[in-house]
């Protein structure tokens, strides 16, 4: 008897698969366990046969002695409450008798059976002897998953070569057993009706009615698995739903998708598996913020124990210093702004657009609004060229403007919001303890929204850039960013504090975007 608690309720499906192994994963236990997750399942398995397959074919199969079996079978039911099963291989009449038995002692409450008799190799997965055997154990069963074949094995019957034959002959079928049918239309064209019109319809089956699950023909070779896959999501989202029908439509649409971008995995020379996760692309990704967290808190230490930071900090940096600084990072934003409008024309459109193209004319208007209050206020009004340090941020961002793709180029701008945000962050909690702080209204302005709101929106625009780039852009975005951070560090640290004339108290900064 299981001891898990059958009272209260799981959070997922406890499914258990009873099948034939495939070592490369694309059939068998290893494609029912990666269908019973991408259906948010638990997955359970019980080995009949061990397989040495891949996907061009089958070379060997080792059946251990069904007592092991019926050990394993045992295994899981004395202590886990089984929710639904899919059985697959059973290679020999001993074996299908063996989980016969089991099924008639532990019946769980969803049954599904795919009659695996031949392999989409060609090879034979289950003895000429064990038909029967198989046939005993439909019975036992809710759903059958024939494909055409393997139909007309079980209904004893030539093998239909069109499809509202086969329909009519799941019909019979399900009439003389008591057992829905999901035929499975995949082998029509093998069956000679033809390769046009006819898509890749399967039907559900039962002694009275016939629901169509129409489904689109996909070209391609990665059909390996297709019926353990199918047959493993029906099990894993039957106790979920509230019929077989639904779950059927559901397993059918998500198994098209699967079969779809099953080339794009590259797995093996001959029929290859499905993608069973086409429909999670980002899953197994790290957020690019995550992989970037470090460097960015690096930065804003390092720029947080500049000097000029300091200084900024207690109130006591000189004005002409803080000035200085300022029409270095006015020269900055207006190259700055082409990045962002590089950004923007690179941009898949939408959000991301948008906030660039704002964020080009934002750094525009404060440059202006720079030029008209602080630098306005200074002793000696700076002038000139960009520094090296401002020439060299610079130019490291109009290089990944010019070359790089699209994540790059936000990569590459994202410090420049964030590392500012965060020091702001840090620098307004320092200022709240200086009364009459002459640059408080200046470093609320990084410090607060809008402008901590726009650095965490450039942040998830970077993530959603980064979630579909391939491992060479990736790099290429994470060394971008480490290079902007390393240009924002010296970026603070580039006026020297010795010249600088004593500190001009009261100053008022215009609010926008950096
Ligand atoms: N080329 C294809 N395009 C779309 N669906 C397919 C294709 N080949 C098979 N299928 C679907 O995959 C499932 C398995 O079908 P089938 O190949 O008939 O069974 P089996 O894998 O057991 O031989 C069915 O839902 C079928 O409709
Ligand atoms: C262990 C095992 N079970 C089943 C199949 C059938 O695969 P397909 O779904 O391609 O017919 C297989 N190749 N190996």
């Amino acid at each position: 008897m299981s001891v898990d608690g059958a009272v209260a309720h799981p959070s997922r499906p406890r499914v258990l698969s009873i099948a034939g192994t495939d070592p490369t994963g694309g059939a068998g236990v290893q494609a029912d366990l990666k269908s019973f997750a991408a259906h948010g399942a638990y997955g359970m398995a019980v080995v009949t046969a061990l397989v040495a397959q891949n996907t061009r074919g089958v070379r060997s199969t080792l059946v251990p002695d069904v007592a092991f079996l019926r050990a394993q079978l045992d295994t899981v039911s004395d202590d886990v409450t089984v929710d639904a099963v899919k059985i697959g291989m059973l290679a020999t009449a001993e074996v299908a008798a063996a989980v016969g038995a089991w099924l008639t002692a532990h019946r769980p409450p969803f049954v599904v059976l795919d009659p695996v008799m031949v392999a989409t190799s060609g090879d034979r997965l289950l003895d000429d002897d064990a038909v029967a055997a198989v046939r005993a154990l439909v019975a036992l069963c809710d759903v059958v998953t024939p494909n055409l074949p393997e139909l007309a094995v079980l209904a004893d019957e030539p093998v239909a070569t069109t499809w509202p034959d086969a329909v009519a002959q799941a019909g019979r079928l399900a009439r003389r057993t008591g057992v829905t049918v999901l035929v499975k239309g995949g082998h029509l064209h093998a069956a000679g009706s033809g390769p046009t019109a006819v898509g890749s319809p399967d039907a559900l089956v039962d002694a009275t009615s016939v629901i169509d699950l129409p489904g689109e023909r996909v070209a391609t070779t990665s059909t390996h698995g297709t019926g353990c896959s199918l047959s493993a999501a029906l099990a894993a989202l039957r106790p979920a739903r509230p019929d077989w029908a639904s779950a059927a439509r559901e397993a059918k649409a998500w198994l098209a998708g699967a079969i779809a971008a099953g080339a794009a995995l590259r797995v093996g020379g001959g029929h290859g598996p499905v993608d069973h996760f086409h429909h999670a692309p980002g899953l197994g990704a790290r957020a690019f913020s995550d992989e970037v967290a470090g460097a960015l808190a690096d930065a804003t230490r390092d720029s947080l124990a500049v000097p000029f930071v300091r200084r900024l900090a207690d109130g006591s940096l000189p004005y002409d210093a803080f000035a200085t600084q300022l029409h270095q990072d006015a020269l900055y934003l207006v190259e700055y702004s082409r990045v962002l409008a590089r950004a923007a024309q690179l941009a898949p459109g939408g959000v991301a657009q948008e906030f660039f193209a704002r964020g080009a004319h934002a750094c525009l208007a404060v440059e202006r609004s720079l030029h008209e209050s602080y630098l306005a206020r200074a002793h000696v009004r700076p002038t000139g060229p960009a520094s090296p340090v401002t020439r060299a941020y610079v130019d490291h961002l109009a290089a990944v403007a010019a070359h790089g793709s699209y994540a790059e180029v936000v990569a590459a701008v994202l410090p420049c919001y964030q590392v500012y945000a965060q020091v702001g962050v840090a620098l307004l909690a320092l200022a709240a303890d200086v009364e009459g702080h002459p640059y408080r209204d200046w470093v609320a302005t990084y410090g607060t929204a809008p402008f901590t709101d726009h650095a965490a929106l450039a942040g998830r625009l970077a993530d959603d850039a980064a979630r579909y780039v391939d491992p060479s852009t990736r790099a290429r975005m994470v060394a971008a960013f480490a290079t902007s951070c390393r240009h924002e560090v010296a970026f603070f640290g580039q006026v020297p504090l010795d010249a600088a004339a004593p500190s001009l108290p009261g100053a008022r900064v215009p609010v926008g975007a950096r």
